[in-house]
């Protein structure tokens, strides 16, 4: 299992900031749809020029045009970009095609996907490379989680890797760790927070233990 750090609601010198508190702690690092439409794929640059060693997601949910967006990304330095799961096949084929070109991986996102197991299927055929239950900040706020959905997408699932990303907190950690998934996404529960790199230490040692 691995920690990813999203960088949601900050500036290219706040995420700077913010990483360099929690780097020993997070295995990747990613730039969040928001900080991508405020500053454009320079902010995956920046941030990749800064952290070499960290591996650099950018989130651009694609909903089509993939391959060239995947392009872009990776040419910024992403390690991982994101696509919606409700893109058309031909777009998740168009991303993974793309990504095999240029060493990079696809993490799909599964937000809004109503058949999720269904879904679920399909994408691990066409070769994508995670596959991500995600509850966004809409539905978080009206009390939702995406703890059943991971375990839908493990049922089915063959050679994904598999992720979770929504409103994870220190404290419902230890719940998602249980159901094994291989990448954690956290952001608010760690960017919120006062001691941002205690709250980071505390995530990565539930999740070594996770690992054990
Ligand atoms: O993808 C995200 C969201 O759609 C805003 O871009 C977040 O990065 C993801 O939900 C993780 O953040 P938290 O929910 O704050 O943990």
């Amino acid at each position: 299992m691995e920690l990813q750090l999203a960088l949601d609601l900050v500036n290219i010198p706040e995420a700077i900031k913010l990483v360099k508190e929690v780097e020993d702690h997070i295995d990747i690092v990613e730039i969040g749809t928001p900080v991508v439409i405020n500053e454009g794929l320079r902010a995956v640059k920046e941030i990749k020029a800064e952290f070499p060693n960290l591996k650099v997601l950018a989130d651009l949910k694609i909903m089509d045009a993939a391959g060239y967006e995947v392009m872009k990304a990776s040419e910024a330095g992403a390690d991982i970009i994101t696509i919606l799961g409700a893109a058309e096949d031909m777009s998740i084929k168009g991303a993974v095609e793309e990504a095999k070109k240029q060493g990079k991986k696809i993490l799909v996102d599964m937000i809004a996907v109503k058949d999720i197991e269904g879904r679920a299927k399909e994408l691990d055929e066409l070769g994508v490379d995670y596959i991500c239950v995600h509850t966004g900040y809409d539905l978080q706020a009206v009390g939702q989680n995406s703890f059943e959905d991971l375990a839908k997408i493990k049922s089915v699932v063959k050679n994904a890797k598999t992720a979770i990303a929504g409103g994870i907190k220190l404290e419902t950690l230890p719940e998602v760790v249980k159901a094994q998934p291989d990448l954690v996404i956290v952001g608010g529960g760690i960017t919120s927070q006062d001691d941002k790199k205690a709250a980071a230490a505390e995530m990565q040692k539930i999740i070594e233990q996770g690992n054990q």
